[in-house]
Formats: structure tokens, C-alpha cells, sequence
């Protein structure tokens, strides 16, 4: 994907959550954002994904200017796939009927084809066993694998992520981030917020370093992990890195 923000801006209250936020990624398959809570990376995801619109500024994706308006950003949501940290299936739904509803209700397929659709995503994600079972019949990391299969049933364009794992415990987070590197080694564009600094390095090949509202800095993993430019980044990365 090709991704361009120039000074975005979005205020809760008194707080600059973007603050005149700038961002240009020429190519990038998996752009992952980092930094100290509270310092503007969901913030900036659902700006991005058009969850929220900004007070200021613009996004383009592949070259095209997010609107504002609620029905283009609408069909853009559609074009997307979406999934917080915090396990957000529908709790009266099976598995299947998660996966299958969206795709008849919002994408508009047909009853047979979404059945079709989820069957084929449950297998994909090692679910199928698991296919006719209520959210609370699920672990978190199964419930966060049937979060991802909904997210990407519908083939979307950028898949955004935030966050995925910091509800889950460490085993369960192994499970939902291969899931996600495979999904990024298929070939699906992917933006992501994360404290998981392992795993932002080995499958990000952009990171971006938000704080106080501002991309302090973008670069390779390998770079922004190997050799911080800004104090604030070096100062974040040795406390995060210590343990
Ligand atoms: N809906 C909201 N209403 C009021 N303030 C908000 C809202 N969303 C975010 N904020 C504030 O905006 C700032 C940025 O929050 P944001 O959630 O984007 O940060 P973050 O980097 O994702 O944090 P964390 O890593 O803790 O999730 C914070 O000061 C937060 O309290």
C-alpha cells in the first residue's frame, strides 16, 4: 500500500490526539505503530481506517483522498477489515454465523455464499472445529482467530489492527500473531498497533514511532529498532526492550 497523511489533526477536549501529523509510505505491506500509551496510535489507526474523521488534514491510501462524508466513508469501512483489542464478536452468534452475517448484512452476498465464504475462512484459520460454537465457548486467542477470519473474509483492501493481542496471555498472543505474519506473507496490506516489540520487528517492514500526537519517527525495523534517531525513541525503545 501506499499511504500519505499530511498534518492530521484530531482533538479530544484539550488533547492533541494527532497534532498536525505527517506520514508518507511509498510501498509498504506492513506498517506497524509503536510507542508510549496514550501517545496516538489508535488514535491514528481509526483515522486511518475511517472510524473517526479528522479535525484537519488529509489521507490518501493508493492514491486516494479519504472523504469526509459519511456515505464514502462508509463504503470505505467496507473496503477495510477491522480488529481491536478487546474481543468484539457478537456474543449471541456462533463462529460461523460471526463470519457469515457480516458478508450477507453489510456486504450484501448472498445467504449461500456467506455460508460458503465462512466455512472456507474458519478452515483457512484452523477453526472449522470450532465453527458452531458461541463466543464464550471460545479462548481469547480462538475468539481473536475468529475476530481475524471475519476481518479478512470479505478480501479487504488494508486490514487494520489494533492492538490485537494485549487482551490475551502469552500463549494465546503466539497464536494470534503467526496468524497474522502468514496473513502479511499472503500478501494482505496490514496497519497495526502494538506493544509487542518482538513481533512488530519481525513482520513490520515500516515502524513508526507515535508519540504526543506525532510520528517522531518511520523507518525499517532493522533501523528503528537498531539505531533510534530521536531521544525520545532511544529513551522508549531501552525501557521496552530491558525486560
Ligand atoms: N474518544 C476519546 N475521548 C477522549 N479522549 C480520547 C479518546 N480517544 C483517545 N483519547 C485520548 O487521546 C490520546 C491518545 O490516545 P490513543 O488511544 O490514541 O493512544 P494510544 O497510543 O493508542 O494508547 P494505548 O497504547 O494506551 O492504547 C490519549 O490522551 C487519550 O486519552
Amino acid at each position: 500500500m501506499k499511504l500519505e497523511v499530511k498534518g492530521l489533526t484530531k482533538c479530544y477536549g484539550a488533547t492533541h490526539a494527532a497534532d498536525g501529523l505527517t506520514l508518507f509510505v511509498g510501498s509498504a505491506r506492513v506498517l506497524v505503530l509503536i510507542g508510549p500509551s496514550g501517545g496516538g496510535k489508535s488514535t491514528l489507526l481509526r483515522l486511518l481506517g475511517g472510524l473517526e474523521t479528522p479535525d484537519s488534514g488529509k489521507v490518501e491510501i493508493n492514491g486516494r483522498q479519504l472523504g469526509t462524508d459519511a456515505p464514502s466513508l462508509q463504503a470505505y469501512r467496507r473496503k477495510n477489515g477491522f480488529l481491536f483489542q478487546q474481543f468484539n464478536l457478537f456474543p449471541h452468534l456462533t463462529a460461523r454465523q460471526n463470519i457469515s452475517l457480516p458478508l450477507e448484512k453489510v456486504h450484501g452476498h448472498s445467504p449461500a455464499k456467506s455460508a460458503e465464504t465462512a466455512t472456507r475462512a474458519l478452515d483457512r484459520f484452523g477453526l472449522l472445529a470450532h465453527a458452531d460454537k458461541l463466543p464464550t465457548q471460545l479462548s481469547g486467542g480462538q475468539q481473536q482467530r475468529v475476530g481475524i477470519a471475519r476481518a479478512v473474509a470479505h478480501q479487504p483492501e488494508v486490514l487494520f489492527l489494533d492492538e490485537p493481542t494485549s487482551a490475551l496471555d502469552p500463549e494465546m498472543t503466539a497464536e494470534v500473531l503467526e496468524l497474522i505474519q502468514e496473513l502479511a506473507e499472503a500478501g494482505q496490506d496490514i496497519i497495526l498497533s502494538t506493544h509487542e516489540m518482538g513481533f512488530a520487528r519481525a513482520v513490520a517492514d515500516h515502524v513508526a514511532f507515535v508519540s504526543a500526537g506525532k510520528i517522531e519517527e518511520l523507518a525499517p525495523p532493522a533501523e528503528l529498532f537498531g539505531n533510534p534517531r530521536s531521544a525520545i525513541c532511544q529513551k522508549f525503545l531501552s525501557r521496552v526492550m530491558r525486560y
